[in-house]
């Protein structure tokens, strides 16, 4: 129950609302009750009528026309209170559910990379769905149930004391019995419907990834294979589902049985007491029929509801776990930075928490503002581990990387980011427009600016190409781009964010040579006043730059200008000798 002390805040944001849902209940309650003792009450006026102590027909008929026309009146005006009542609670639970989401996606986005590698996935997203819904059934019916409850049982006492203290005490027995079995079965739901909900998900990663691997699948000749797969899992899907619905099956004749028991009860020992004369009319048993049946489902609720607000705990503590974790990269400045973008590292070492790799071994160099930097190395380097540190995706702890002689992690990190436009090696597109992909640069970019951005990266022709130009739908609903198509977009992306530093990461491996020169030359105008650092495996990428560095096992091995690597035996003589011959045959 600790757990959900979380959510005490919401409880206090909405108080109003869920006190005047306090208030309806009861209305509800008390009307929906208030009939009952009519029905006794024509119940005995026939009684009278037929022992004789009432003569006139017209007495009976006017005694229960009245009746007839209280119960109508109680019913209806009950059942607006209920219609109410469900639109207070349920509706502030959805409120409730909607905030907690949101709460819970914005601590998403402040953690750091390292948590989203710690995590998969598929859990963030079901603590983000599926068990803020857990939790929506505590705030919403558990509250709504456990509240009616309460409600129907002091009155519905109230009013079966009022009528026989004693054979309320024998009606009342079975009920806790009900109650208590209800538990039991809705945690044997409860678990058994999580292991559905297990495979469920299981068979969902399965056939989400089969079908994204489709073409890997036909190429391999593997749909065979991948079916039979897929059967298996289904079928223990299948099964584990059968498991639920036998036990589900019991809930109703469970509740029955018991409701039956209580009924009997009330016949057989209401029935002696008439009998015996020590009740005096028939309508009290009447009475107490309706009244035992009315309590049936809130009783029965309690064991429900119970198993309700253990599962929303669970839940609710896996919420926790991920609310309670620190984003690891913290804003330590407020105010807002303006950023030139000169950039040093200096004696910069840096290690990978989960690897234990270390990438950089002190790394130091310096790119003044309006230069370019070209970084060149091998496979596995820790070039992009450069581009990432620039960016606070991670914090270094050995050395110190500055922006205008100023530690990066003093700086305002919005306006850090906001200065950096980065391309990472793997270009992201979002399943959205093309034009939209851009715009995510520059969220009030007009469309002349967006034309602009995707000239600069070569990449206009190929769009208005399409049929639906800029609106092209990317990703799952729409085309696939190719590989040097996709970099280019992310160029522009970036482009059109007009930042002060550029970051590119091996982001012109997937375009030919020709347009890599007309992007590289585009890129040159639109960088004169802006630090950019290019990572390639190209000479042709880097020989513009005004200064390469060589990286080769997290250590600067050479550095200098293109005219001065290509005289110095190493690594960039070797590529560039290699590269050029490539060329010439
Ligand atoms: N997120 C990470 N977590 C743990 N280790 C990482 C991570 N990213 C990179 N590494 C490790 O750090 C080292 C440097 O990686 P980095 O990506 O910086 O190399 P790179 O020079 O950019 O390589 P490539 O040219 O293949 O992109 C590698 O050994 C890599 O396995």
């Amino acid at each position: 129950m600790k757990h959900l002390k979380h959510l005490n805040k919401y409880f206090y944001k909405y108080k109003w609302k869920l006190i005047s849902g306090l208030v309806i209940t009861i209305a509800a309650r008390i009307f929906a009750i208030y009939y009952i003792p009519l029905i006794g009450d024509s119940t005995n006026v026939i009684e009278d009528y037929i022992k004789g102590e009432i003569t006139e027909l017209s007495v009976v008929r006017s005694e229960l026309a009245y009746n007839i026309m209280i119960i109508v009146g109680a019913t209806l005006i009950s059942a607006f209170f209920t219609f109410l009542m469900r639109q207070t609670f349920i509706v502030v639970s959805r409120h409730m559910e909607f905030d907690l989401k949101n709460e819970v996606y914005r601590h998403y986005q402040d953690l750091s990379l390292n948590f989203y590698k710690k995590n998969r996935t598929g859990d963030l997203m079901n603590r983000i769905s599926e068990d803020v819904s857990k939790v929506r059934m505590y705030l919403g019916p558990a509250i709504m149930y456990s509240v009616t409850t309460f409600t129907s049982t002091v009155v519905v006492l109230i009013y079966m004391i009022d009528a026989a203290p004693e054979l309320t005490l024998y009606t009342v027995i079975p009920l806790p019995v009900l109650s208590y079995a209800i538990y039991k079965l809705s945690v044997d739901i409860h678990k058994r419907s999580t292991v559905v909900q297990q495979y469920l998900s299981r068979l969902n990663t399965f056939t989400q990834e089969s079908f994204s691997g489709i073409a890997v699948i036909k190429s391999y000749g593997m749909e065979q294979h991948t079916n039979s797969d897929f059967v298996e899992l289904s079928n223990g899907s299948r099964d584990k589902n059968l498991d639920l619905v036998k036990v589900q099956a019991f809930f109703f004749p469970l509740m029955v049985l018991l409701i039956g028991i209580s009924n009997i009860l009330v016949i057989y020992i209401g029935g002696r007491k008439y009998l015996n004369g020590e009740i005096e009319n028939l309508g009290v048993i009447v009475e107490f029929l309706l009244y035992v049946n009315m309590l049936t489902w809130p009783v029965a609720s309690i064991g429900w509801v119970t198993s309700l607000v253990q599962q929303a705990s669970a839940s609710q503590q896996r919420i926790n776990e991920f609310l309670d974790e620190k984003p690891e990269i913290t804003n330590k400045k407020s105010s807002e930075d303006n950023i030139k973008g000169a950039i040093a590292f200096k004696d910069v070492s840096f290690t990978y928490d989960d690897t234990n790799i270390t990438a950089l071994r002190n790394i130091s160099f310096e790119v003044k503002n309006g230069e370019t930097l070209a970084i060149i190395g091998k496979t596995g380097a820790g070039k992009s581990t450069i581009l990432e540190l620039i960016g606070r995706l991670y914090d270094v702890e050995e050395g110190e990387i500055t922006i205008d002689g100023r530690n990066i992690q003093n700086l305002n990190l919005d306006s850090l980011r906001k200065s950096i436009g980065y391309v990472p090696q793997d270009a992201f597109l979002f399943s959205d427009s093309i034009k939209n992909n851009i715009k995510f640069g520059k969220t009030n970019a007009i469309e002349e600016e967006i034309y602009e951005a995707a000239k600069n990266a070569s990449v206009h022709k190929n769009i208005v190409n399409f049929s639906k130009g800029y609106d092209t739908v990317l990703g799952e609903r729409g085309i696939t781009l190719s590989g040097g198509q996709k970099q280019r977009v992310s160029i522009a992306r970036a482009i059109i964010h007009d930042p002060e530093i550029l970051l590119f990461d091996d982001c012109l491996s997937a375009v030919d040579t020709e347009t890599e020169e007309e992007i590289l030359n585009n890129l040159f105008k639109i960088s004169q006043n802006k630090t950019t650092i290019i990572i390639s495996h190209r000479i042709s990428s880097a020989k513009n730059a005004d200064k390469i560095i060589i990286l080769e096992d997290g250590r600067i091995v050479q550095q200098g200008t293109h005219s001065q690597l290509i005289n110095e035996t190493g690594y960039y003589k070797e590529l560039y000798a290699k590269q050029l011959n490539e060329k010439e045959m």
